[in-house]
């Protein structure tokens, strides 16, 4: 019989030659189906300059063998962060499905051109919103936000709305990925995959919940 991956993850006489990115798609396409929302939701945190770590949501967008992106303003909070100190770890809990994945590692820029595609796909209101946000600064009131929408959508008209050159991606390239499966009375499912760099091989270890 074919064993799904995730079987093959926790069956300890059968993990050598798995591949964390494809287990990582077997639980999102699971995570797809059972969320009732946000299946893509992350929590993405960074270090400020006193090595103090922050946290918060985002939506992993692409992901492919070279990492796992999001979008973001770069003149953020966490965009200061990440351009400062260019590494991030993320974590996706599923609470429909009782499992978690974790990821560390450096932080890299998606390209200017990989930005342009995915800003040119967005709804148009959102496209103004992020031209106009000042994200992470302060903000005096929220009448203020939606007059500099509505400035900004007359401005703009039929036309197009540019990428702002500070909206873009930055890609977790993941140097540890951990998988993590509900147990009863908390003896969990855990296995770590780490990888000294890109184009090391990845080696597993479980570990204790
Ligand atoms: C489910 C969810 C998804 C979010 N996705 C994004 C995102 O993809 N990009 C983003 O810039 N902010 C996103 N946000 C808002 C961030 O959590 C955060 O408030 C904002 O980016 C400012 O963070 P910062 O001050 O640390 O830079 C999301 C919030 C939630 C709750
Ligand atoms: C401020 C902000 N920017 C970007 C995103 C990503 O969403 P999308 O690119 O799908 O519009 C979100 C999602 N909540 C967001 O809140």
């Amino acid at each position: 019989m074919l064993q799904t991956l995730t079987e093959r993850l926790f069956d300890d006489a059968d993990r050598t030659a798995l591949d964390p990115l494809a287990l990582f798609e077997e639980w999102f396409a699971l995570a797809q189906e059972a969320e009732p929302n946000d299946p893509h939701a992350m929590a993405f945190a960074s270090v400020d300059g006193d090595g103090l770590p922050d946290v918060r949501m985002v939506l992993l967008n692409a992901r492919d063998e070279r990492g796992f992106s999001f979008f973001t303003n770069f003149q953020s909070t966490k965009g200061h962060q990440l351009l400062d100190q260019p590494k991030g770890a993320m974590v996706m809990h599923w609470k429909s499905l009782r499992r978690q994945i974790r990821m560390r590692g450096p932080v890299e820029q998606v390209t200017p051109a990989e930005a342009d595609a995915y800003f040119a796909s967005r709804a148009k209101g959102s496209q103004i919103a992020s031209s106009v946000s000042q994200q992470s600064r302060p903000l005096e009131n929220r009448q203020t936000l939606l007059d500099e929408v509505a400035q900004r959508t007359s401005q703009i008209g039929e036309d197009g709305v540019t990428r702002p050159p500070h909206w873009s991606g930055f890609r977790l390239v993941p140097s540890s990925i951990e998988f993590w499966k509900d147990g009863e009375f908390r003896l969990h499912d855990r296995v770590r995959f780490t990888r000294e760099g890109i184009d090391q091989p990845w080696t597993s270890q479980r570990l204790y919940p």
